[in-house]
């Protein structure tokens, strides 16, 4: 996010698409009644405000009457929906993420439980299901009881696209008031155009998105849910290459990890790690000149070198390609492959051993840590408390964490990425000792 993104920001981008008039009374009266607010909570009526820092804040205020600022997440006193009435449904797509299971578990209890809905469903493997004729799955609290302990997602998940027409006349056809698409930036465009075909059609069928990606490529939000498991899972795979690397003689570690446009994980993972020398993300270019003079100078002042590398790294050192996967989303040269062997080539001189690691789709696998289980639970409360009060086209997520709502259109008009000017590098490089420019 960078500091042009929030300027260009306006009142419209926050605004939250409605069904219609909220008329109904909502089954959580008991729970609400007491809640006063606090700095932990505040009303539908009061808003969270999008800058954090005063000199922002200050310089917004000179160019506008009024402070741009998300709309709340949390339940709503009244609700579009009558929950007794309603059928909610809950699809899953794009790349594997941890906790893919604790929203699923998550938006069946607590539809079931607290709001009495009366049936939840799950399409499966993505937007492919809601496109085949399959039969989505009844979704009960007995079925989901134990799924949070289980990396994945029971509702298996796809990339490729489908036609949004198809897909509302499947929501149609088995009553579908609510969808929860669970997913990252790909998922959500998906998302948009279902919200848009249904308001064309004047269905009332509420669209939230969940935010998932292990590469915490989602705008405006503290993180999307599984990357922190993610990261933790990928600086074990940094350890063993330290470990690796510091008992040879001249050892280099090369591990290669996850993050196609993003270096969230590999800036992360560096700093739960320790130990690295050099981490390499896409947002900033470095020459293999510049590494492999670094990682000579690294052998020769302390005997090993580790080499940290994001797989959207490096990519203007590998052959083009215009490829792309089923969702349309480039695919990547292996910069991994490519770097070991432009390290093994441009070292041949020295006597050394190089580990090359590669955890793959170890990282996402994994069920989600304590972390991210909360996250997950959390996101799939604030998501039912979205759709059942009718608004639409939007997803939830925390921003400095506090839950807010967030227009789709918003969160896919950008991308996170790593501000290599910005705190989080700087900590790396503090951390890893390389030079600023490779
Ligand atoms: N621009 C788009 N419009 C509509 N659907 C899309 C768009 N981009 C991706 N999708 C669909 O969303 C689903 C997931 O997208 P993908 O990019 O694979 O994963 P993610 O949601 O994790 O980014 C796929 O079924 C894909 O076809
Ligand atoms: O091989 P696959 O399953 O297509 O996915 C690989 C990609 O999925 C990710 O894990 C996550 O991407 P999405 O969040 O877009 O699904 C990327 O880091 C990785 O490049
Ligand atoms: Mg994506």
């Amino acid at each position: 996010m960078q500091l042009s993104d929030l300027q260009a920001i306006t009142h419209e981008d926050l605004l939250i698409t409605r069904l219609g008039q909220r008329t109904v009374d909502t089954p959580l009266q008991d729970l609400l009644g007491n809640r006063q607010e606090s700095v932990h909570y505040v009303t539908e009526t009061d808003r969270v405000l999008v800058d954090d820092t005063l000199g922002i804040a200050k310089n917004r205020v000179t160019h506008t009457a009024d402070l741009p600022a998300f709309n709340p997440g949390g339940p709503r006193a009244k609700l579009f929906f009558d929950p007794s009435e309603v059928t909610a449904a809950i699809v899953t797509c794009g790349g594997l993420c941890p906790g893919l299971n604790n929203v699923i578990r998550a938006l069946v209890l607590h539809l079931k439980h607290a709001y009495g809905c009366r049936d939840v469903l799950g399409f499966k493997n993505g937007y492919q299901g809601l496109a085949d004729g399959s039969d989505p799955v009844r979704l009960t609290p007995d079925l989901v009881r134990d799924i949070h302990n289980r990396g994945g997602t029971i509702l298996g998940t796809s990339r490729g696209n489908q036609d949004p027409a198809t897909m509302i006349d499947t929501l149609v056809r088995h009553k579908v008031d609510m969808l929860f698409v669970v997913g990252g930036d790909g998922t959500l465009r998906g998302a948009a155009r279902l919200a848009a075909e249904a308001n064309r059609r004047g269905l009332p069928i509420a669209v939230v998105g969940v935010p998932k990606t292990i590469d915490n490529d989602i705008p405006w939000i503290d993180h999307s849910f599984g990357f922190q498991t993610a990261y933790a899972r990928a600086a074990e795979s940094i350890t063993a290459a330290h470990v690796e690397a510091s008992s040879g003689v001249n050892g280099i570690g090369l591990v290669k990890l996850m993050g196609r446009h993003s270096g969230f994980i590999a800036a992360h993972a560096t700093l739960v790690a320790q130990g690295v020398d050099f981490t390499l993300i896409p947002e900033v270019p470095f020459t293999l000149d510049g590494l492999l003079a670094g990682v000579r100078k690294k052998l020769a002042d302390q005997g090993h070198a580790v080499v940290v590398v994001a797989e959207g790294a490096g990519q203007n050192l590998l052959p083009a390609s215009t490829a792309t996967d089923p969702s349309g989303n480039r695919k990547l040269g292996d910069v991994g492959a490519f770097l070991r062997g432009a390290l093994t080539d441009g070292l041949s001189d020295l006597p050394f051993s190089l580990r090359y690691i590669d955890p793959g789709y170890a990282i996402r696998s994994v069920p989600a840590n304590a972390f991210d289980a909360v996250y997950c639970t959390r996101l799939a409360q604030a998501a039912t408390h979205a759709a059942m009060a009718g608004f639409t086209s939007m997803m939830v997520g925390s921003r400095r964490g506090r839950f807010i709502n967030m227009p789709i259109k918003l969160a896919t008009a950008t991308s996170n990425h790593v501000d290599p000017y910005g705190d989080l590098w700087m900590a790396v490089l503090e951390t890893t000792g390389q030079p600023l420019t490779l």
